[in-house]
């Protein structure tokens, strides 16, 4: 028992040695996972990502226009869509790469794409009712006048 707590302890520290590597002392790219930005939730410690960029916002809370209880609303969490919503100036845009400290981890963008195929999934779907409604009132015309035409024959 005691040896199953030690590797799991080990593979923690791996984890964290992982993490590390992608310190952008060299110059590189640091990324993040939208998990390591969550933590990142509280007032006094607030990161944001939008358009796939993460954001150290802290010290801009007290300064925002909008105030702050509105950032801290999407504290740790993805406020792409509330920051185009609100259609900030392009100089508010340029406010941004003051707080750039990296992007976010391309495993966590792929869920973005994952919804594309979905959406055309469900586009391919559509078109299997586009052809089935008139499929069925073809058979329906169809029968309507083989029923006109024995009629006729009969009388
Ligand atoms: C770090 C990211 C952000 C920066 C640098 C920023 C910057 C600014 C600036 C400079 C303004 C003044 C108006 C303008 O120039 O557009 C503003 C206004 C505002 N922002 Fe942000 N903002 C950020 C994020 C957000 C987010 C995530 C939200 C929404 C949840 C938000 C909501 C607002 C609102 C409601 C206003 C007031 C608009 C008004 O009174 O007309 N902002 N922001």
């Amino acid at each position: 028992m005691g040896e199953g707590t030690e590797s799991s302890v080990k593979r923690d520290n791996q984890d964290i040695k992982d993490e590390n590597t992608h310190a952008p002392e060299d110059g590189g790219v640091q990324y993040y996972t939208r998990a390591e930005v969550q933590a990142h939730n509280m007032i006094e410690d607030t990161w944001l990502i939008i358009h796939d960029k993460v954001y150290d916002i802290t010290r801009f809370m007290e300064e925002h226009p909008g105030g702050e209880e509105v950032l801290l609303e999407q504290a740790g969490a993805d406020a792409t869509e509330s920051f185009e919503d609100v259609g900030h100036s392009t100089d508010a845009r340029e406010m941004l790469q003051q707080y750039y400290i990296g992007e976010l981890h391309m495993d966590d963008r792929k869920k973005e794409s994952k919804k594309e195929v979905y959406i055309t999934t469900s586009k391919d779907s559509k078109s299997w009712t586009t052809w089935l409604i008139p499929t069925i009132a073809a058979v329906l015309v169809g029968a309507m006048y083989r029923y006109y035409m024995l009629e006729h024959r009969s009388s």
